[in-house]
């Protein structure tokens, strides 16, 4: 019912949030944060279409502050049914803003594929590193679930 999504670029994957979550007749129960608004003004007439427009909060910002914010309020601790995002920076603040049974989906965390390979195959740091939060994450048996 209440989601946020971090990185919301042409609203692709946050049309099919605000689709899917209930109407249940309450306003902004989406936080959708990005820095570029200009893209989010593009897919914009979409969701007008779709009549959807009422259940989006939209807030261009940088997505930290945005996030400690929130966490200021002891309130918003464990309010999220899900989030989506697609950067691990966000992780440690997500597992704090989502409740227990709540899910996080993480997108493009695939890692062209890095993370099915055998760490002697991934050339890099970076990508050995990314390889090995993905695993150790997705491996945990922590909740909320990490999808
Ligand atoms: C891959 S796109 C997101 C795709 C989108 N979820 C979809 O399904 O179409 C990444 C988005 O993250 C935004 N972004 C990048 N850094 C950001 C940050 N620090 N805070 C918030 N948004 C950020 C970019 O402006 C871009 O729109």
């Amino acid at each position: 019912k209440k989601t946020i999504e971090i990185g919301v670029f042409t609203v692709y994957s946050l049309l099919l949030t605000a689709l899917s979550i209930p109407d249940d007749g309450k306003v902004g129960r989406i936080t959708a944060i990005d820095i570029d608004q200009h893209t989010h003004e593009m897919g914009l007439p979409v969701i007008e279409k779709a009549g959807v427009e009422h259940k989006i909060n939209f807030i261009e910002s940088k997505a930290l502050p945005v996030l400690d914010k929130l966490l200021e309020d002891p309130e918003n601790e464990g309010c999220f049914d899900f989030a989506y995002v697609n950067s691990k920076n966000y992780h440690e603040r997500l597992m704090k803003l989502v409740k227990i049974d709540g899910v996080v989906v993480y997108d493009n965390v695939l890692r062209r594929g890095f993370v099915a390979m055998p760490e002697e195959l991934v050339s890099g740091e970076e990508w050995k590193q990314e390889r090995q939060w993905v695993i150790e994450l997705t491996s945990s048996s922590n909740r909320p679930q990490i999808l």
